[in-house]
């Protein structure tokens, strides 16, 4: 997959203005929802479920905002609110400065929804070309557009097969293409990494955060935490429809009694030497121990190592780490 950072050049061949930031609101803020509350109600008009409850969020331009919470807890009830799909019970969003009800705003907007509403029988150049088409763009336009977005998510291969032939990764993929086809300010995406694996994930992770350093701004609802933690500037945690938490990721995740010191080519005698030295200080100590990568980085490394050098690969057994450990 290849990622594309030449926002002006995609812009333009998407038929709109090369993005600019003056357009946008002066404040930053591309998503304000104020005193936000939805109650779902039954055919007779009873309250049936309080979806969303006093919600004040904002999400500034060019960040990476994560809406986590539980199942029901009113994730997708916020993104229908914000793209106008629902109105609110009470409070306001405003999108752009204006009523998220007002739809000529959703033209800026990019939505990638859980589930896929793709046509099955159409390849993914011909899905892409009727997106296009709903926007107005030229032939000339949706073509070199429809090329950029295939090559953007990886699909060279595949663009003349019928979606009903790709699997849950390729279907995913052309839904984020579909989401870009207008080149949108503001990108929504619900559950981007579902069905993708690790390399998929790892992709769609890494086009997200080149959109963000285009100057894009993206809203995206995940129950993947891991995936949350590598590409969220800020997030806000929703239970049964309620705020309990917003804050910048970095701040969420510091552990305030605790420090970190990471140092290389220490001998074990430095080492218990700076054991001593934090005894010696009143601290207490934790560990000191060699940190460990994630399960993503090993998996990314091991598949990337056996394509480039095809055969069998001597698995490291453990016996070898109790044995390095000096066990
Ligand atoms: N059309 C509807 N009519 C009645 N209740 C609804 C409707 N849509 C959602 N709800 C209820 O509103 C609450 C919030 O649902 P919502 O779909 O926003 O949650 P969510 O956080 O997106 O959940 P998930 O993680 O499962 O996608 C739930 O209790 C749900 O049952």
């Amino acid at each position: 997959m290849l990622v594309d950072t030449d926002a002006a050049a995609v812009a333009e061949s998407a038929g709109q203005p090369a993005p600019n930031s003056s357009a946008d609101t002066d404040s930053g803020v591309v998503i304000e929802t104020r005193n936000l509350s939805k109650i779902y109600r039954d055919f007779w008009g009873r309250k049936k479920v309080h979806a969303l409850k006093s919600l004040d969020i904002e999400v500034r331009r060019g960040e990476i905002f994560g809406l986590l919470g539980p199942n029901g807890s009113g994730k997708s009830t916020t993104i229908k609110l914000i793209l106008g799909l629902l109105f609110p019970t009470s409070g306001r969003v405003l999108v752009f400065d204006k009523d998220a009800t007002e739809t000529s705003k959703n033209e800026r907007i990019g939505y990638l929804p859980e589930e896929s509403y793709l046509y099955k029988f159409l390849t993914a150049e011909e899905t892409l070309d009727f997106y296009g088409r709903l926007f107005n763009m030229s032939g000339a336009q949706r073509k070199k557009r429809v090329d950029e977005l295939i090559k953007l998510v990886g699909l060279q291969g595949a663009k003349h097969r019928q979606l009903r032939e790709y699997s849950k990764g390729m279907t995913r993929r052309v839904g984020l293409a579909q989401a870009l086809i207008n080149d949108p300010d503001l990108i929504l995406l619900d559950e981007p990494t579902t069905g993708l694996d690790p390399i998929g994930t790892r992709e769609m992770k890494d086009l997200i955060l080149a959109l963000r350093d285009q100057g894009k701004t993206v809203l995206l609802c995940s129950h993947q935490l891991a995936d949350v933690q590598d590409v969220c500037d800020r997030v806000a945690i929703l239970h049964q429809g309620e705020l309990k938490e917003l804050g910048r990721v970095s701040d969420l995740l510091k552990v305030q009694d605790i420090t970190e010191v990471h140092a290389r080519g220490l001998s074990e005698a430095a080492k218990t030497e700076i054991a001593d030295v934090i005894k010696r200080h009143g601290g207490t100590v934790e560990s000191i121990d060699n940190p460990t990568t994630t399960m993503e980085d090993l998996f990314l490394n091991i598949v990337r190592e056996s394509e480039n050098r095809p055969g069998a690969r001597r698995v490291t057994s453990e016996s070898d780490v109790t044995e390095e450990a000096g066990q």
